[in-house]
């Protein structure tokens, strides 16, 4: 069977991520946030974009003031005050300083800014009781981002850092890559809404709210189709809407041997390409990955813990990496102390789910309890992190480091 490792390159190689010509919209800075530049920005100003004072105190030549003591002050005339925003009127001839705050142009013949606390001010005289460094406290144009260069590449996600970088650079207007399009499908005759009233046999419907919900995290938009009956003409249908107005559409259910389960069949009747139908994992083995011309299928298992545990460890990568995201879009996977025993027949890649907890400044992961069933829903409920054990592994004994990989 195939390995997951196998699996994950087979996607990902099928991964064509949006393009910077024609997946491109234009938002504004309140809107920015959470969404992949398109486009590397560059700047026409330096920062800072003139040298400035990092301390309320006084701008000074340093050759004035470098052996001054407590006991032997320098004494130098104020010619000017310069607050912030507010451009210098004197250059500092020897002898002089002017007063200034943080954040304002340092004035010409100054070199040097010597904090206020250091100093003691009567009428438009400075006494200066200690000697600073050369260039103390003065920040320099240029100093953190030189005008012409790259202020942020093209494929990083915007958050609260660079939407202020792009705020102060005055770049209002910013080309982010669109929202990907994902669908989501349940497939079953047993499935009902959450709203419908249960009868015999059958059950709700939860996937379809689970997979909108992580999907809708990752920043894209989500076309929800419902729920369609085990038939092959209206999941044929549905499936041909799906490719047609979509980027990614992922079903859940109807991917395994049983006789209603139609998914395989109707993509190969579509004209996809099936790369794979199952993958050495548990939960999540009968999982489907096929290709359409403009689109990635998913066709993830239906029991509830497969589609989700399936979904974070193939389709999260996907989405992320075909919206855009240049780097570090993979799986990350973190080595921890397992709290307490983990099992697998070691015939499957195993996914333990539970939470990781910090435990004297070090985590380590603590299986979930009760049963661990793919039917079973309940337990996931705050869990945070999968333990993975390898093919091949059957134990890990409490104490023993375990790779995990984090889904809250
Ligand atoms: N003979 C075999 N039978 C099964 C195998 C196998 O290898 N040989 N694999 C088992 C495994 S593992 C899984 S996982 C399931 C996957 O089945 P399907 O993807 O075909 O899903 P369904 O048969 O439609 O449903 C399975 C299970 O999940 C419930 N379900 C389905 N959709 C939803 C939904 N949207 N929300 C909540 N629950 C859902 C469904 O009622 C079933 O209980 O196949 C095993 N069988
Ligand atoms: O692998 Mo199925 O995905 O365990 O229940
Ligand atoms: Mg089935």
């Amino acid at each position: 069977m195939l390995s997951v490792k196998d699996a994950e390159t087979i996607i990902f190689n099928h991964v064509q991520p949006l393009n910077q010509e024609h997946d491109l919209e234009v938002v504004d800075l309140l809107t920015a946030f959470h969404r992949i530049l398109a486009t590397p920005v560059i700047s026409s100003l330096d920062f800072p974009h003139w040298d400035n004072s990092a301390m309320d105190g006084f701008a000074v030549r340093y050759e004035d003031v470098q052996n001054s003591t407590s006991e032997n002050p320098t004494i130098l005339e104020v010619v000017e005050e310069i607050p912030a925003g507010y451009q210098p009127q004197n250059t500092i001839k020897p002898g002089q300083a002017a007063r200034i705050f943080t954040g304002a142009i340092i004035p010409k013949g100054a070199d040097t800014v010597v904090m206020q606390e250091k100093t003691n001010l009567e009428k438009n005289w400075v006494s200066i009781f200690s000697a600073p460094q050369p260039q103390e406290f003065v920040r320099h144009q240029g100093d953190f981002y030189q005008a012409g260069k790259e202020l942020l590449p093209a494929g990083i996600p915007l958050n609260a850092a660079e939407i202020a970088i792009l705020a102060a650079a005055q770049l209002a207007e910013i080309s982010v890559f669109r929202r990907l399009r994902v669908a989501i499908f349940s497939s079953g005759d047993e499935l009902v809404t959450p709203e419908q009233t249960l009868k015999p046999g059958q059950i709700v419907d939860s996937n379809q709210y689970a997979l909108a919900a992580l999907v809708r995290d990752l920043g894209a938009e989500v076309l929800t189709l419902g729920i369609i009956k085990d038939n092959p003409s209206a999941l044929t249908e549905t499936i041909n809407y799906a490719i047609n107005n979509s980027d990614i559409v992922i079903s859940s259910g109807g991917v395994s041997v049983g006789d209603y389960d139609y998914i395989d069949n109707i993509l190969a009747s579509l004209g996809a390409e099936i790369h794979f139908r199952a993958v050495q994992m548990r939960p999540g083995k009968p999982l489907t990955f096929a290709t359409f011309p403009n689109s990635l299928y998913f066709g993830l298992p239906g029991n509830p813990v497969s589609a989700l545990v399936t979904f974070w460890r193939f389709v999260k990568p996907t989405i992320k990496k075909l919206s855009g995201i240049n780097r570090g879009w993979e799986s990350k996977f973190i080595k921890v102390k397992s709290h307490c025993e983990l099992k697998s027949n070691g015939k499957m890649e195993t996914y333990i789910w539970g939470n990781l907890k910090l435990n004297n400044g070090i985590y380590e992961f603590k299986q979930t309890s009760g049963n661990l069933n793919s039917g079973n829903l309940i337990n996931l409920s705050q869990t945070n992190a999968l333990a993975i054990l390898p093919v091949g592994k059957t134990l890990i004994s409490p104490g023993e480091e375990t790779l995990v990989l984090r889904i809250g």
